[in-house]
This record gives C-alpha cells, structure tokens and sequence, in this order.
C-alpha cells in the first residue's frame, strides 16, 4: 500500500494458527519498539461484530457482503489511518479469506472477487497451511464459535485445497506471498520465519 507503514497479512485454514501466530508477532515488534497494531477480520467494529457473532444466521450473499462492508470500514478506520502514522499492522484475515469462506458458503467464486476488488493488496500476505487432519484436531480442541468452526474432515480439506489454490493466482494479481506448509514446529519458529520475511522487505529504520 502506498503508505509509510506495512500491512502484514496473516492467513489460513481456521485453526492452522493466524491468532496465535499474530499475537507473537505483534508482541516481538512491540518489544523491538516498532510501532505495531494487531488487528482481525471480521473487525471490532459492529459490523464485524456482527459478521462474527451472525455466521448462523447470515449466509452465503448477505454474508459475503457483511464481511466485504465490514473490511472496508476496517480499511477506512482502522488500518488505513495506522498504516499512514508509519505502523506495522498485522492483520489476522483478510480478502483471502473471503475467496475461501464465502466460495465454501455457496458464493460465486467471480462475485467475491468483485466485492472485494477495491481492498488493496497487503505489502506481505503469509499464507499458513498443514496437514487437513492436524489442522481439524487444533480446531476442534480450542473449540467452535461459528458456522464455519464445524468439525467435519470434507470441510476442512476443501478448505486446505483452496487456500493452496489461491497462492499462484494471488501471486500473479501481484501480491507479495509467503506460502509456509506447517509440520510440527511450535508458533513462535512460524512466528520468526515470518518477522525474518518482515524484515526483509522493510530494513529497519533508525525510527522504528
Ligand atoms: N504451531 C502450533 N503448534 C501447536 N499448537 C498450535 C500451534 N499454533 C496454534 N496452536 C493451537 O491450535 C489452536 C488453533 O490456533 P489458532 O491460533 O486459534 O488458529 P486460527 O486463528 O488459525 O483459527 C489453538 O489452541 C492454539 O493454541
Ligand atoms: C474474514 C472473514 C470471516 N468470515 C466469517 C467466517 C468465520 O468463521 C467468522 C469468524 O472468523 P474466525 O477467524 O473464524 O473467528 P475466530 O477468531 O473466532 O476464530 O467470520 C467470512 O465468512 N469471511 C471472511 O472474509
């Protein structure tokens, strides 16, 4: 994005580790003094609180659009105006997540991509992925808070499929993309290898 900060997008199948991974990341550029805001998709706001909350309820179409009205506003608000004061935002989701998610929920695959044409490309988007099976048993033993959390093997295979689809056609769409395939290393070795990405991209500055 063209502003001085840096967007750093964090994505996965649920339950492969973007909260956790997130929240490491953030803690380690804050101990470094940089300046850092941790963020997620759906977003605090009430429309995220909604899409969040509302799985349930809202599906397919209007959920497709709740999310993409909730990203924009988050866009609006939150990271855009962080992004411009030089920060590092670490976002936990973001529009891949609707490419997998919404396409999951029925949605036409050319829709989604057209609600979310005017969210820009992060400066960095890590995508997490693992074995289906490995993933499913984290998901399940933190526990299920929507629609889409449901323990069933088909799901989260399609959606291990998807996110691993989606790689080559981001990257020629020009996104900046670091594809990690997870074994059995804890969060914080995912955590280094994506601040070293980090690092790599934005060389420190006597600011920062
Ligand atoms: N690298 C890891 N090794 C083992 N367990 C992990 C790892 N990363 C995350 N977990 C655990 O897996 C579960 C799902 O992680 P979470 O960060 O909530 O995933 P997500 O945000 O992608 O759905 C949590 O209980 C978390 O503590
Ligand atoms: C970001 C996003 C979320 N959602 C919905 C489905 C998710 O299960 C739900 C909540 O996000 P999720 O990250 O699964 O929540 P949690 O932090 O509790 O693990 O929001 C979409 O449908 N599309 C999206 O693009």
């Amino acid at each position: 994005m063209n502003a001085p900060g840096f967007f750093l997008v964090i994505e996965g199948p649920s339950g492969i580790g973007k909260t956790t991974v997130t929240g490491l990341v953030h803690d380690e550029l804050q101990a470094s003094g940089a300046p850092v805001l941790a963020t997620k998709e759906p977003s605090t706001s009430p429309i995220g609180a909604m899409a969040r909350s509302g799985t349930h309820d809202y599906r397919g179409l209007a959920l497709a659009c709740l999310v993409a009205a909730d990203r924009y506003h988050h866009l609006d608000q939150e990271i855009g105006p962080a992004l411009r004061d030089g920060a590092i935002v670490v976002c936990d989701r973001y529009v891949p997540s609707s490419l997998v998610l919404q396409a999951l929920d029925g949605v036409d695959a050319e829709f989604a991509r057209q609600l979310n044409q005017h969210a820009p490309p992060p400066d960095l988007t890590v995508i997490l992925t693992g074995a289906p099976e490995r993933t499913r048993k984290r998901a399940r033993d933190r526990g299920a808070s929507s629609r889409f959390h449901r323990d069933d093997a088909t799901r989260h295979a399609a959606e291990d499929r998807m996110y691993r689809a989606l790689i080559s056609e981001l990257r020629k769409g020009g996104w900046d993309l670091l594809h990690h395939d997870l074994g059995d290393e804890p969060a914080a070795d995912v955590a280094r290898l994506i601040l070293d990405a980090l690092r790599s991209r934005r060389p420190a500055r006597s600011d920062r």
